[in-house]
């Protein structure tokens, strides 16, 4: 209590630092250099609960506990194990070794080409899939033992049968031979984009988020989340993408931009922006639109108040000290940005989401009951997740439009039904950034990351090789001819299709943004009503093309070819009845 008492106040960050520091000699030696500007900015305005975290995982000042004295490079398991560290330079070379000297990227437009490829239809939300290794910390450098870099950035590939460009995340898994020497075990993991140690935020941002930004500029939905084990580097790529956002081109005089930042603790949802004591609440509305109550939302005229208010989201977000990470977020954080076209008030949004970090069961033992619920719940929300990429995924391949994607099943997802739900009438982008700490120490928990996020990936290349019969009623793949002949025949309404259309073919009209159906509308002399009525009707198409039935061998069942069968079922049933009731006249007749 008296110690409490003793505190500089929470807005004298030099006082803090001097406190945090001593703390640090005195009570976890190693890892002084944690406390560093990031620490500070994270922490500002409440330097008291982190404090208060910290004497939790490492004892009152001057009390050091055994997590504090224990040694930070801990080789588990004992034997074998323990031998690597024993080899920590040896590795260091063999790592280096096996890294590949990386070229530029003479691509840029992942995200982009994934949205514009319809040789299977127009695929309405798609799913980029990145990793990203973060480098060595101050603490960590130097340490020996398994503290050092054994997940680097691997190949890149362009042009494989499945997809334009691949790359490659490297996992050398330092191994001892039975002759006792050391060697390493590489295992690759695709991915459309990974990141290096020595990559920036900017690059990323501008890999990824560019894109899902000019979405949202056209009225469209972009969401880009991070993923990953606690410590991996989650808060500071998205820290940075928003801090990339910022400058970016946003504001103008045709957009109002604004900006809302909620968190989700379990089942708790909080708006970091203007705290109530009325929590967040979100639901579905009759029509199907994700509705949020008690969330404020702050327009913003510039820059400047947008960064305001991306600075007091950072600082609000709970934290708590992780065993491996002091200033663990122990929530999924996610700011939403709207950008709404003036003249039409149609809205374009970009979510940008830090998940909450993943523990292993080992690395949360010590947690007091509370902790482990919040783990618990935490692990329960990033399976939603995870289930929900996964049948949004399946669903996207012709055939399999049925399959159902539970995104009512965590609040994060419902958040985000616009992404996984099939009908949603415009096109969304996905950008997972699976997070990655590069030390050895963490190379199973980097490896089942991986091997989860990875395939997330492949299971959108399923299509390649299989011959589907191609489906005429899908818009996206009708030639500029037979699209003006839909227009023609089925919306008298519109004053001149030729000049609407130009010479669009299906594919680009599908991918028209909703305010340039607006535009084109008015421009050939319709209104807003009949804009509204071709837009509605093309998604519609869409949606009927995504849900088609098919056989296994890739033809399509069609309407008649259902009521076929659904007759022939009648037909069926009725025969078995009439076998029977003979069956039964005849044993009748025998007793
Ligand atoms: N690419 C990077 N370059 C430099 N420092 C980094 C990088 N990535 C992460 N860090 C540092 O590593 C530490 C942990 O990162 P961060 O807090 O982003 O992890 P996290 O995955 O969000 O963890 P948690 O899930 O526990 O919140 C921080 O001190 C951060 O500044």
């Amino acid at each position: 209590m008296s110690e409490l008492a003793e505190l500089p106040p929470n807005d004298d960050s030099a006082a803090w630092k001097e406190k945090l520091l001593d703390y640090y000699r005195q009570n976890a030696p190693t890892k002084i250099r944690m406390v560093n500007d990031a620490m500070m900015t994270k922490y500002a305005g409440k330097y008291d609960s982190l404090y208060g975290n910290l004497i939790k995982k490492y004892g009152p000042l001057g009390q050091p506990t055994a997590a504090a004295t224990r040694p930070s490079i801990s080789a588990p398991g004992g034997g074998a194990k323990k031998s690597i560290g024993d080899f920590h330079s040896n590795y260091v070379t063999l790592v280096t070794k096996a890294t590949p000297s990386l070229p530029p990227r003479s691509y840029t437009s992942v995200v982009e080409g994934k949205a514009s490829d319809a040789s299977n239809g127009l695929e309405t939300s798609t799913f980029t899939v990145c990793a990203r290794v973060r480098p060595l910390l101050p603490p960590e450098e130097g340490q020996g033992g398994e503290m050092f870099a054994a997940v680097v950035a691997g190949d890149r590939v362009e042009e494989t049968k499945t997809s334009p460009y691949t790359e490659q995340m490297l996992l050398c898994t330092p191994k001892v031979s039975i002759m006792g020497k050391p060697k390493l075990e590489e295992s690759k993991f695709d991915f459309d984009y990974v990141f290096g140690a020595d990559s920036n935020n900017e690059d990323i941002y501008k890999l990824t988020c560019m894109p899902l930004l000019k979405r949202a500029l056209d009225g469209q939905v972009g969401v880009v989340f991070a993923y990953g084990q606690t410590g991996s580097g989650k808060t500071h790529t998205m820290n940075g993408i928003m801090d990339e956002l910022i400058g970016s081109n946003l504001f103008s005089n045709e957009t109002e931009v604004s900006f809302s930042f909620l968190e989700i603790l379990g089942s708790d949802i909080k708006d970091c922006l203007e705290p109530a004591d009325k929590p967040v609440a979100i639901g579905e509305a009759l029509d199907g639109r994700i509705l949020t109550r008690n969330l404020s939302n702050h327009v913003c005229a510039n820059p400047e108040a947008l960064s305001v208010l991306v600075e007091k989201a950072k600082s609000m977000r709970s934290t708590a000290a992780t065993s491996r990470n002091d200033t663990s977020s122990r929530s999924h954080g996610c700011g939403i940005l709207t950008i709404k076209d003036v003249e039409t008030e149609i809205e374009g949004k970009l979510y940008i989401i830090d998940l909450a970090g993943s523990e292993r069961a080992a690395d949360s033992k010590n947690h007091d009951k509370v902790r482990m619920a919040e783990t618990k719940a935490i692990n329960t929300s990033l399976s939603a997740l995870k289930e929900c990429i996964r049948a949004r995924t399946m669903a996207s391949q012709p055939g399999n439009g049925g399959i159902h994607v539970p995104y009512r099943r965590s609040k994060l997802t419902l958040l985000m039904k616009d992404v996984f739900d099939i009908g949603c009438t415009r096109l969304c982008s996905t950008v997972v950034i699976t997070a990655c700490s590069p030390l050895a120490m963490d190379i199973s928990h980097t490896a089942s990351t991986l091997k989860y996020s990875a395939p997330l990936r492949v299971a959108m290349q399923g299509l390649a090789g299989k011959k589907l019969q191609r489906d005429e009623l899908d818009p996206a793949l009708w030639s500029a001819d037979q699209t003006l002949e839909y227009l023609k025949k089925t919306h008298p309404n519109l004053p001149s299709p030729e000049t609407f259309l130009g010479s669009l073919p299906g594919v680009h009209l599908c991918a028209l943004p909703e305010k340039e159906f607006y535009i084109r509308t008015k421009n050939c002399g319709g209104t807003v009503e009949v804009a509204k009525e071709v837009y509605l009707a093309i998604w519609s198409l869409i949606s009927d093309a995504k849900t088609r039935k098919r056989r296994p061998d890739g033809s399509i069942i069609t309407a008649e070819d259902e009521e076929k069968e659904r007759l022939q079922l009648i037909k069926d049933k009725e025969e078995k009845a009439r076998v029977w009731a003979e069956r039964e006249k005849h044993l009748k007749s025998e007793f």
